[in-house]
Parts: structure tokens; C-alpha cells; sequence
């Protein structure tokens, strides 16, 4: 449906560098590489999602979808027809559909509704403003205003000013505006931001109903990655300006391909050691405390050294040693913390301290010695840089 391939941006940004004891200065000119080869493909129907840190990119690869900002090299398809088209360093037989004629809904962090229209209102203008060509009678304006308040359960407001409105309900109402021109494609830039974290909660999960009652395809941009592991049907995970993993949430979270990967979604152990042997996707990894075995997609030869990660829920642990020999680590619990639906033990093994979480029923007393095993299918391997 949607098709990114090799799409480049760079900004020039100019700051000040002091020479000498800070006397002189010089300006310098640097070039960010803000998207650096990003390709993707969204199906209909998908709710994918751009996930990373702060100034990975995210945001330049959402606007450069928009049209609000002119990538330098790559393409942008949708539904096989081009909304961008460059290549480097050509300006020739190059495309660059404009932003409203691109027919996106966007709704970004700061969703701005117009205070002076009511609810209705608000809706209703995208469709009263929309190019000729697709432009509705009042009539239609009507119904269609009337069904998406309905279903963002705006309905009750439809006459109130839009300030007049709870954060929670301005961002439906942001919401309700991007998809009453019902779009093949919806943009969101963080739209839950700037709400508290229980609102925030509960719009997550009304936003995922919606999304899938509606089969509105949507690209989600997102550094939080609970919101991107609850929300999506696939999770780009971005790396300065590129694509470092992009697979289901389950695929991400239990099998990142990267150290980056794994830390960025969530807590996880690392035991670092060297690879011995390999038989097709099963390895046996040496490390300080014993060899490990495990069963992973990974891309990391016999001889090289490497990190086997693991969740802290996929680790077990017991005062009995386990039948099943296999990973089995001794140690001493450490640490112990009671977290109402779930229990934390930290685990000394020589020198490494692991993270283990556990159901609430099982409480060991710090300084016990204990067992720890490693599932082997849920070990994955990440090369060591
Ligand atoms: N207009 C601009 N001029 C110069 N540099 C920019 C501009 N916009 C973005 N950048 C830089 O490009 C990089 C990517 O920025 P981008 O906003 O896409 O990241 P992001 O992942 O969305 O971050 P955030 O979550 O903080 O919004 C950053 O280094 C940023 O400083």
C-alpha cells in the first residue's frame, strides 16, 4: 500500500565553535543526517509504527510521508502512485506531490483544533475546505461529521466550543478531524504526548479499537515503546536516521536483532561470551559461567564474540535445581523487590548480576543460593558492537 524506498534527508545546521580560549569563534555548517536509507513497506489495514529515541528520525520519515518536508534522494508510493520521487543529486524527472493534494490525515503532538469553531465545525472543515474535485454538499457534510463524532464518542459535544473540551476529548476531536475525509492513509506524530499517563492509557486502547474497527491504515510515531508494542501490528525500531529492526512487536521484543534493539524495548540480560559451534540457527555460545545453548535467526560466525540476551520474565529460578539441566546457572539472590503483580530477583553468578521476574507467589530471601535457567528459545544473539 505504502512503499518507502531508500529515502535520504539531510539538514545543514550552523552553530558556533569557539577556538582558542573561547575568544574566536567560527561558523561552522554541519550536515545532519536526519533519514539515511529508510525503507519500508505498509500493508492496508496495518498500524505501523516509526519507534526510537530522541532524534533518530522518526518525525523527518512522518513528514517527508506528508509532504512537509522535501526528502533529498528516494521514494514514497502509495497504492503504486508516486507522492515522491528523487534521485540523488538529480532534480530531474523528479515528483513532489503537494501536502493537500497528497489526501493524508495527520494528527500531531500538538493537535491544533480552531478554538473559535464548535465541534461540529471543527470536523466539518476539512471536508467544506477539501479540493474541488472532492468536495461534498452540506448534506454529506452533515452525515459524515455526525458518524465520526458517533464514533469518537463526541457526539454529546457536538455544539460546544472545541476549547470547552477535556485534553482527552480535544485529541478525539483531533482525531475525528483527520478521518472524516476518511484518508487511505493516517499520519500520527505522538498524539497521546501531551495527555497523562492514565488518559494516555485509556485513549491507547480506544485508538487500537478504532484503528481496527475503521481498517485505517496509520503510521504511529513513538518513542515510548510500551505504546508501540501495545499498539501496532509492526514496529520499525530507528537508529540515527536509519532502520535497525522492523518486525511484528512480539518479533522485537523477543528477538532483537541488535544490543540496541534489546535495551531500547525494555530491560533485558546480556551474557556476553564467544560462539563455538553452530548447526544452521542453533549455537552454543561459551561464556564465564558455562556454555550456553540456544536457538536463534542470528548473523554470528563460530569464533566471533557475541551477547545472548534474554528477558528477565523468560528467566527461572528456583531453590531446587532444575531436571532439566540444560543453561542452568547457581548463584545468590542479591536483591529482592515485591511489585504487586510480579516479583524482581536479582541474581549474582560470578560476575554477572541477572535480572529475573517471576509471579508474585515465588519470593526468595536475599543471600539464598538459587538456580537459574535460561529458556533456550527464548535466548537470542546480537552481535557484540
Ligand atoms: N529543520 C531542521 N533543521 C536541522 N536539523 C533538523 C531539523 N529537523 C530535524 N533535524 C535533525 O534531524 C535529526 C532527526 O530529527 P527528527 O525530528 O526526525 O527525530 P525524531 O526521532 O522525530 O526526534 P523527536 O522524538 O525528538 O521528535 C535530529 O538530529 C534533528 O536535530
Amino acid at each position: 500500500m505504502l512503499e518507502v524506498s531508500r529515502l535520504r534527508k539531510t539538514f545543514e545546521t550552523d552553530g558556533q565553535r569557539a577556538l582558542g580560549r573561547g575568544r574566536r569563534t567560527v561558523n561552522d555548517v554541519a550536515q545532519v543526517f536526519a533519514v539515511n536509507d529508510v525503507s519500508f513497506t505498509v500493508e492496508e489495514g496495518e498500524m505501523f509504527t516509526l519507534l526510537g529515541p530522541s532524534g533518530c528520525g522518526k518525525t523527518t520519515t512522518l513528514r517527508s510521508i506528508a509532504g512537509l518536508e522535501t526528502p533529498d534522494s528516494g521514494s514514497i508510493a502509495l497504492d503504486g502512485r508516486a507522492l515522491f520521487s528523487r534521485q540523488a543529486g538529480k532534480k530531474k524527472g523528479a515528483v513532489n506531490v503537494a501536502v493537500n493534494k497528497r489526501g493524508l490525515g495527520m494528527v500531531f503532538q500538538s493537535y491544533a483544533i480552531w478554538p473559535h469553531m464548535s465541534v461540529f465545525d471543527n470536523v466539518a472543515f476539512p471536508l467544506r475546505v477539501a479540493p474541488r474535485g472532492r468536495r461534498v454538499g452540506e448534506a454529506e457534510v452533515k452525515r459524515r461529521v455526525t458518524k465520526v463524532l458517533e464514533t469518537m464518542e463526541l457526539a454529546a459535544y457536538a455544539d460546544r466550543h472545541a476549547t470547552k473540551l477535556s485534553g482527552g476529548q480535544q485529541q478525539r476531536l483531533a482525531l475525528a478531524r483527520a478521518i472524516v475525509i476518511e484518508p487511505p492513509l493516517l499520519l500520527l506524530d505522538e498524539p497521546l504526548s501531551n495527555l497523562d499517563a492514565k488518559l494516555r492509557e485509556s485513549l491507547r486502547y480506544e485508538l487500537k479499537r478504532l484503528q481496527r474497527e475503521l481498517g485505517i491504515t496509520s503510521i504511529y510515531v513513538t518513542h515510548d515503546q510500551t505504546e508501540a508494542l501495545a499498539l501496532s501490528s509492526k514496529v520499525a525500531v530507528m537508529q540515527a536516521g536509519q532502520v535497525a529492526q522492523l518486525g511484528t512487536p512480539r518479533e522485537i521484543y523477543q528477538r532483537p536483532l541488535t544490543k540496541f534493539v534489546a535495551e531500547f524495548i525494555g530491560t533485558a540480560n546480556f551474557l556476553d561470551g564467544t560462539v563455538r559451534a553452530r548447526s544452521g540457527q542453533d549455537f552454543a555460545v561459551e561464556t564465564a559461567n558455562g556454555v550456553l545453548t540456544l536457538t536463534a535467526d542470528a548473523d554470528v560466525t563460530v569464533g566471533s564474540a557475541a551477547l545472548a540476551s534474554i528477558r528477565p520474565e523468560s528467566v527461572q529460578i528456583s531453590v531446587e535445581r532444575p531436571t532439566d539441566a540444560r543453561n542452568v546457572w547457581s548463584g545468590v539472590v542479591t536483591t529482592r523487590a515485591f511489585l504487586g503483580e510480579a516479583m524482581d530477583h536479582i541474581v549474582s553468578v560470578g560476575q554477572h548480576e541477572i535480572n529475573v521476574r517471576s509471579g508474585p507467589e515465588i519470593s526468595i530471601e536475599p543471600g539464598t543460593p538459587v538456580y537459574i535457567r535460561f529458556d533456550p528459545s527464548k535466548l537470542s544473539l546480537v552481535p557484540m558492537s
